[in-house]
């Protein structure tokens, strides 16, 4: 089972944690009782001893000694084999098929490194210092810390991981109790300056700890390395902060995650209204007209406040929990393929079966005046622990079908997001925010059916918070003289 997909099911996870150590205590409290027992069983035994050699030339206690050693033999034998420990292995091996593996250890390690990215933290400030609103500073310790350092590592980020292993080095030197050893900070760190081209610091600390350990052939063989690199490649990148987190290089779409507002000049800006629409007059919004927020101009998109009420969300989330799977992607062969690009769980809710569903297609109809005959099933999304979408199309390609492409997209959000998980649109600078209840929606087709290069969007990190959206995918079919109509805000 896969928990840090989906903020929702780490709850199950917390759960489990729980269980372990109920289980534990339990098995502790019957181990007392078992040893006390014994000692019970001990006494009773000796009670039952002959104290004096010069005793057994009485022929009665002769008899005892030799009956009774068998007798004590076998209560010994026979106490000795009722133990506790059984049931609680049993329950152990119960706990074991819902333990998170070693992969989705690092995974979370990794959704730790893109958080930091992103949001430019220093290990310091992503364990709580930095944080508005977090009520409690999350310390690592030493052995973890030195963890998310190899992830990082092992994922090429060089920098990231001199900073966590900088975190476990002082956390080591204040004498935490760890597991991991100086010695093992030290070569991660001289590895990873290596890799960045500073060879000096690499031979610095590599020498450092052959100087402790003359016998580490890992040590030493990693110098010889290092030492004939600073021979044949004399050229060192000394510029080289080992400290500073990169920037990653889709900058606009890292900016916008970072600040979660969106980029328009205020002259563009005036031109953006709110109004109150019936969408032409549809019967169904006559005397509830939607509350209608320009986003953006160019490509336009719009905000619908108050698309779902509370009850409906609670619904809607109540019917996707249970049906959460992980999220996956396709390609251009229509490939489906589980990627750390997008770290989310979702469902689908068919509208022939979810009248919750279906009312929601019926609203997307009413307010956009498109057809969803060809419509998609609602996806209801739930992220994880770092969760995120990386820049895509929702159309292309692997989408299209024979009900035609994605012309347009609505989304969602079922819940607010305390900090991070914006979906922003790196192409032109918008950044919406999650509000609880609203939709969103753009179109992805221009009106020649190809693909608008301006419909690029990302989901954000989530950095603090649950968050919850559904899309509803709305297919070219049925949209011929729709998207034409006059009536149609979306010209
Ligand atoms: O979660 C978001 O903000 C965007 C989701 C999205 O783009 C998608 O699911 O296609
Ligand atoms: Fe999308």
């Amino acid at each position: 089972h896969e928990y840090y997909s989906s903020t929702e099911e780490m709850e199950d996870l917390m759960i489990v944690d729980q269980t372990l150590m109920l289980n534990f205590a339990r098995y502790i409290r019957e181990e007392i009782k078992h040893i006390h027992k014994l000692n019970r069983v001990l006494k009773v035994l000796r009670g039952l001893s002959v104290d004096q050699p010069s005793d057994l030339s009485n022929p009665i206690t002769a008899y005892q000694l030799v009956n009774r050693i068998k007798w004590k033999f076998n209560d010994i034998v026979r106490y000795t084999q009722q133990r506790p420990s059984d049931d609680f292995l049993e329950a152990l091996s119960s706990t074991l098929k819902d333990l998170p593996e070693q992969k989705e250890v690092d995974r979370v390690a990794l959704g730790l490194i893109r958080l930091q990215e992103i949001y430019r933290l220093e290990p310091q400030s992503i364990m709580g210092h930095g944080l508005a609103g977090t009520k409690q500073a999350s310390r690592l310790h030493p052995d973890e810390c030195f963890h998310v350092a190899k992830v990082a590592y092992e994922n090429q980020k060089f920098q990231l991981a001199c900073l966590w292993l900088q975190e476990s080095y002082q956390l080591l030197q204040k004498g935490n109790a760890a597991r991991v050893s100086i010695s093992d900070v030290r070569l991660l760190f001289a590895s990873s300056a290596f890799s960045l081209g500073d060879f000096d610091t690499a031979i610095d600390l590599t020498e450092q700890v052959v100087d402790e350990d003359p016998a580490n052939e890992e040590a030493l063989l990693q110098l010889l390395r290092y030492r004939l690199h600073r021979v044949t490649q004399p050229i060192f990148f000394r510029t080289i902060d080992l400290f500073t987190i990169p920037e990653p290089s889709n900058m606009s779409y890292v900016a916008l995650c970072r600040s979660q507002r969106s980029r328009m000049t205020p002259h563009r800006q005036r031109a953006l209204f709110c109004r109150y629409s019936t969408a032409g007059g549809n019967p169904r919004l006559m005397y509830a007209p939607v509350k209608e927020e320009d986003e953006w101009d160019h490509p336009r998109i719009v905000r619908y406040h108050d698309f779902l009420s509370e009850q409906e969300m609670d619904m809607i989330k109540m019917m996707a929990r249970p049906e959460l799977s992980r999220s996956e992607v396709v390609n251009l062969e229509k490939n489906a393929y589980v990627t750390e690009n997008r770290v989310s769980k979702s469902a689908v809710l068919y509208d022939v079966i979810d009248p919750s569903a279906s009312r929601i297609s019926q609203r997307i109809a009413d307010i956009t005046s498109l057809d969803m005959g060809t419509a998609e099933n609602l996806q209801v999304l739930n992220y994880g622990v770092g969760g995120h979408f990386g820049p895509h199309y929702d159309a292309g390609e692997g989408i299209r079908d024979e009900r035609g492409d994605r012309i347009a997209t609505v989304l969602i959000y079922l819940s607010d997001v305390e900090v991070g998980g914006a979906t922003v649109f790196p192409e032109v600078g918008a950044a919406l925010q999650p509000i609880k209840g609203s939709a969103v929606m753009w179109f992805n087709l221009l009106q020649n059916g190809e693909v608008d290069d301006l419909s690029l969007h990302s989901g954000c990190p989530v950095f603090k918070g649950n968050k919850w959206v559904a899309n509803k995918w709305v297919r070219e079919r049925g949209q011929e003289f729709r998207r034409r109509c006059s009536l149609n805000p979306w010209e």
